[in-house]
């Protein structure tokens, strides 16, 4: 059945001699799992399958945009229509504001958007505006958040940052890592004493609504209210970075899902189809300070390419059918609870979560509720686990301060084969 992974591991020490540590980007290496990544060479559906003819039900969705699956039959024929009519113009296209109108309408507090490139441009050019909006300088983030690789949000940030152990990175300027604030997620009373020392020179509160860089972790019943009420209290802006949450809990993202108004949104992932795209919007008054409705300056040779428009707009009309997020939702919480069956069946402590498209599933008793205490997970045990299901054909995040993601390809037989491999790697462990 199984291929090995012969031909992985030559692909990966080849690559290494050429790309720093083999891989585009760290998450990818496969080191917090104590084994090597394996080599994609085409997607379907829900499943990828690699250069060594090994299958795998998908749980990593390209770090979450897949959200129709791979290689989407009406996704990949726009992109390859619209290809033949260019790739880029550096120039307006009515598809740009045909997406534009799209998103508005499905995000509940977006007046008006901008397109970027990735995530990192994203949440980059919407603290640029905070700052410039209200002139203050200072922004408070919370730990294990990930709002990607911009320098004064690589401070005490999720994801590969925590999983590869790294202190807050090397090349990131002292002056500019003191004007980023860190609390705990869940816990109101740390934001407030920020807020009582540094208040009225905090331009913006980042935050994950549902953090998904630590493993994925809800936010407690009232918490998002509060920090929307402290926010507005200092009149600093409330920054919803939706990256991975939006059309991904929801529809509307997890504003919708939570009903919170923040004043700018960040998104990124699903609104790109599968393609490189990221986008940041809010209320208008506070957005037109953008270059050039306003001072702000922020640009880019490829934002809005029509390629990546395409394929995002298709995404996000076909997930406004009736249903796709009560398919989604039921399809996380069946994995989280049939993990959480099995490992208390043998005896094994674990705690899961889930909400929309994103689920967690923990190796600890504790309850997880911030970054300290995912960090009790016995990340061990996660990477013996990861390895036992890649071997069984599930693919897996290869962290466990990673969320997992389902996608609407995935069917209810693909849940239950799943289900059935991890009860054995469970055993395995
Ligand atoms: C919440 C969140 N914000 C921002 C980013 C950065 O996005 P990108 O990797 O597209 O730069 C990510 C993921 O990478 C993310 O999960
Ligand atoms: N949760 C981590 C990501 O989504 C980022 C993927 C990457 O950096 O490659």
């Amino acid at each position: 059945m199984h291929n090995g992974y012969e031909k992985s591991q030559a692909a990966f020490a080849e690559a290494k001699k050429f790309i720093p540590g083999g891989v585009n980007s760290p998450v990818r290496a496969f080191r917090a799992v104590g084994t090597e990544p394996v080599f994609i060479e085409r997607g379907e559906g829900s499943r990828m399958f690699d250069i060594d003819g090994n299958e795998y039900i998908d749980y990593v969705l390209s770090w979450g945009p897949l959200i129709l699956g791979h290689a989407h039959p009406e996704v990949t024929e726009a992109v390859i229509e619209y290809t033949k009519k260019g790739t880029s113009y550096g120039a307006p296209t009515l598809l740009e504001t045909e997406m534009a109108k799209l998103v508005v309408d499905i995000v509940p507090s977006v007046e008006i958007v901008r397109m970027v490139n990735s995530g990192t441009e994203a949440t980059m050019s919407a603290l640029r505006l905070a700052r410039g909006y209200t002139k203050r300088s200072k922004i408070i983030k919370f730990e294990g958040c990930y709002h990607g690789h911009a320098d004064s949000l690589l401070i005490k940030a999720g994801s590969g940052v925590a999983t590869l152990g790294l202190p807050d990175s090397p090349g990131v300027p002292e002056s500019v890592a003191s004007n980023t604030l860190t609390v705990p997620f869940n816990d109101i009373e740390s934001l407030k004493l920020a807020f009582e020392k540094f208040g009225e020179d905090i331009a913006a509160v980042i935050i994950e609504p549902v953090a998904g860089n630590m493993g994925c972790v809800l936010p407690k019943p009232g918490y998002l209210p509060a920090v929307r009420q402290i926010t507005r209290e200092y009149g600093t802006l409330l920054i919803f970075d939706e990256v991975m949450t939006g059309f991904r809990v929801a529809y509307g993202g997890a504003q919708a899902y939570y009903d919170i108004d923040p004043d700018l949104t960040t998104l990124g992932k699903v609104i790109g189809g599968g393609l490189p795209v990221g986008a940041y919007g809010g209320k208008k008054e506070i957005m037109e300070m953008i270059a050039p409705a306003g001072p702000i300056y922020q640009a880019g040779t490829l934002s809005g390419n029509p390629l990546a428009m395409i394929a995002g707009y298709t995404t996000l009309k076909l997930l406004g059918r009736t249903g796709v997020y009560e398919e989604l939702a039921a399809k996380s919480r069946r994995i989280a609870d049939g993990f959480k069956e099995a490992t208390e069946e043998l005896g094994i402590p674990s705690f899961t979560c889930s909400v929309g498209g994103m689920f967690g599933c923990f190796f600890t008793d504790t309850e997880v509720v911030d970054y300290s205490t995912a960090k009790t997970s016995n990340l061990d045990r996660y990477g013996k686990y990861f390895r036992e299901m890649l071997k069984r054909g599930v693919y897996l995040a290869p962290s466990q301060l990673e969320a997992g993601f389902t996608s609407l390809a995935h069917t209810v037989e693909d849940i239950d084969r799943t289900l059935e491999a991890s009860r054995e790697a469970l055993k395995a462990l």
